[in-house]
């Protein structure tokens, strides 16, 4: 494909396109009933199992997704990918996470050189820093061990470990690990996030590790003042150095923030953001947290899924066969959202994780060379535990909008509970919902059914399930570290496939910028009024009345404090 070729004028877009006629004419009832097909829509990988046969698909759409990959150059692009191309264009950087899990011995070059070493010298460098500290060798100010951990971070630099942690906190080896530790998060620049994250904890036995790509983010930058100011009038400013640490790829304004260099854990500008989990972002909490053992295992899956995604045919390549069907659903069904439904409460934070990862990957209006997109990029993601969703929105799966569902599932429970005298164990119970609920979806209930079951006619209407509504679903064998990371490295292959047929970059991201720029405006305004009672001036009528009412209702709020005000917790 020509640079400025768009994926929608090739004749396999086009296929694709007079394609959906065909299906529009098929249930999922009848395609369920071939097993043949079915059959061809089981793939497994080291003990999982993704089941495609409730995708509104034949055997000869699969097929024509495989040409549409092909017309998208889709194989050459994840080697451009792996091979440290500048594949992020806009910003000229190579997109290399799939480094980060590499094993010691891999070769993997950014700009001619190989950046495996640098990996392994920040992970030892972890693995040494958290067993200090987990060891009670590296002390705070006080000379007492440091127990507990508040990450600051926002976005990249928090969504995706929490949703590790998250993941981790009930798994049985990592729990043991964690055993008299806490690891919080503070994200939001909102102060009451600064009593969320500090209740119940004491400076003199918490480390603050301040994660930032760029530190430059002004929620993070403004939370890791906060931090300090709360460290230091407890402890006195010199025990900043024992009580502080930072991730980011600008070590210069780490050392300028007062953080000494050496306290610091790099990563580099080939890891995007959405994608720095498996960094110091990621593994410096999680190894303060779990040890670093714990994290390794969790490396180690998230790479087993780096070598299927690079190596496997497309047939049985589940990353790849996730995109593609993501693209047939948005592109082709026109079925904008995807519901992300893991019956598993430890991945109770992964909705959230894939949400940035989806949608500010491939939230994008125009192609990889700038031009505006004949059709929409991105998926509108969302999702809650199994069963919790079922009490709550799945009303509109059943009956109101077609969303395609992803069903996440676990053979085996972290914490598994059977009752004496229950018909089944309480794990055998949420999974028997992970299975009915795909089978809700995709047969429905006819009048027919309803009828045979006498129920009145005027709730026949409202009883009937039309079904034909598309999941997949994906079977685990169990939920430890490892899995964790190939769910993770899935979900990130998946999310780069979708933008690689899509033809745009779903590696940078400029959409977040103008917000940011209108709120220094703010800040200075805000600033300008309190201190010198300037008016508000310079912005639109609606923004002008909103924030003249906000300043005469916070009229009373101390300007410039002679001693920085905390929350008293
Ligand atoms: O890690 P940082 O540089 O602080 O960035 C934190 C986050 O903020 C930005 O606005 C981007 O939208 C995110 O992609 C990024 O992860």
């Amino acid at each position: 494909m020509g640079s400025s070729t768009l994926i929608s004028d090739t004749d396999a877009w086009k296929d694709l396109k007079s394609h959906v006629e065909d299906i529009k004419k098929t249930h999922l009832r009848d395609l369920m009933s071939d097993t043949a097909r079915c059959q061809s829509m089981m793939v497994e990988f080291d003990g999982m199992l993704l089941d495609y046969s409730r995708q509104r698909v034949t055997v000869n759409t699969v097929d024509k997704l495989y040409k549409l990959a092909e017309a998208a150059y889709l194989k050459e692009k994840i080697k451009r990918m792996y091979s440290g191309e500048h594949i992020n264009s806009t910003e000229n950087r190579s997109v290399l996470h799939v480094a980060l899990r590499a094993s010691r011995d891999e070769v993997i070059c950014s700009d001619g050189k190989n950046v495996v070493p640098d990996v392994w010298n920040v992970l030892d460098k972890i693995r040494d820093f958290s067993e200090r500290v987990r060891s009670g060798s590296w002390v705070g100010a006080t000379g007492k061990a440091l127990k507990d951990v508040i990450a600051i971070g926002i976005g990249g630099s928090f969504l995706g470990p929490l949703f590790v942690h998250t993941a981790l906190q009930t798994d049985p080896e990592a729990m043991e690990c964690a055993k008299g530790r806490q690891l919080r998060f503070l994200a939001n620049v909102d102060p009451t996030d600064v009593v969320r994250s500090t209740v119940g904890l004491k400076p003199e036995t918490t480390l603050v590790v301040v994660v930032s790509k760029t530190f430059t983010t002004a929620e993070s930058m403004l939370n890791a003042r906060t931090m300090r100011e709360w460290i230091s009038s407890a402890l006195g400013t010199s025990a900043v150095a024992k009580h502080m640490v930072a991730v980011s790829t600008n070590l210069l304004l780490v050392e300028k923030f007062g953080i000494d260099p050496s306290n610091a854990f790099a990563f580099w500008d080939w890891v995007g953001g959405r994608y720095s989990v498996c960094s110091a972002v990621g593994v410096l909490p999680l190894s303060l947290q779990y040890g670093f053992p714990v994290v390794e295992k969790f490396l180690k899956g998230a790479s087993s899924i780096d070598q299927h995604f690079y190596s496997a045919p497309f047939e049985k390549n589940i990353p790849v066969l996730l995109g593609l069907l993501s693209i047939w659903n948005v592109s082709f069904l026109g079925y904008p959202a995807r519901a992300i439904l893991p019956y598993s409460q430890a991945l109770e934070k992964f909705a959230p994780h894939i949400q940035q990862l989806s949608m500010e990957s491939n939230g994008k209006g125009v192609s990889i060379d700038g031009v505006p997109l004949p059709y929409e990029a991105g998926e509108i993601d969302f999702g809650e535990p199994g069963t919790n969703g079922q009490h709550s929105f799945y009303q509109l799966i059943h009956q109101g909008r077609v969303i395609p569902c992803d069903f996440i599932g676990s053979a085996k429970s972290q914490q598994p509970i059977h009752l004496k005298g229950e018909v089944v164990s309480n794990h055998d119970e949420l999974m028997s919902n992970f299975f009915a609920q795909p089978d809700a979806l995709a047969f429905g209930k006819t009048p027919e059914e309803l009828h045979k079951e006498n129920v009145p006619q005027h709730l026949i209407s409202h009883k009937t399930f039309s079904g034909n509504r598309p999941s997949l679903s994906l079977l685990l064998p169990a939920l430890n570290a490892c899995n964790v990371g190939q769910l993770l490295a899935i979900y990130e292959h998946r999310i780069a496939v979708e933008g690689f047929i899509w033809g745009i970059n779903s590696f940078d991201q400029w959409g977040v910028e103008l917000g940011k720029s209108l709120a220094t405006q703010v800040r200075k305004q805000l600033h300008a009024s309190r201190t010198k009672g300037e008016p508000v001036k310079g912005f639109n009528f609606s923004t002008t009345t909103l924030l003249t009412r906000y300043l005469e209702a916070t009229q009373d709020a101390p300007v410039d404090p002679p001693v920085s005000l905390l929350p008293r917790i």
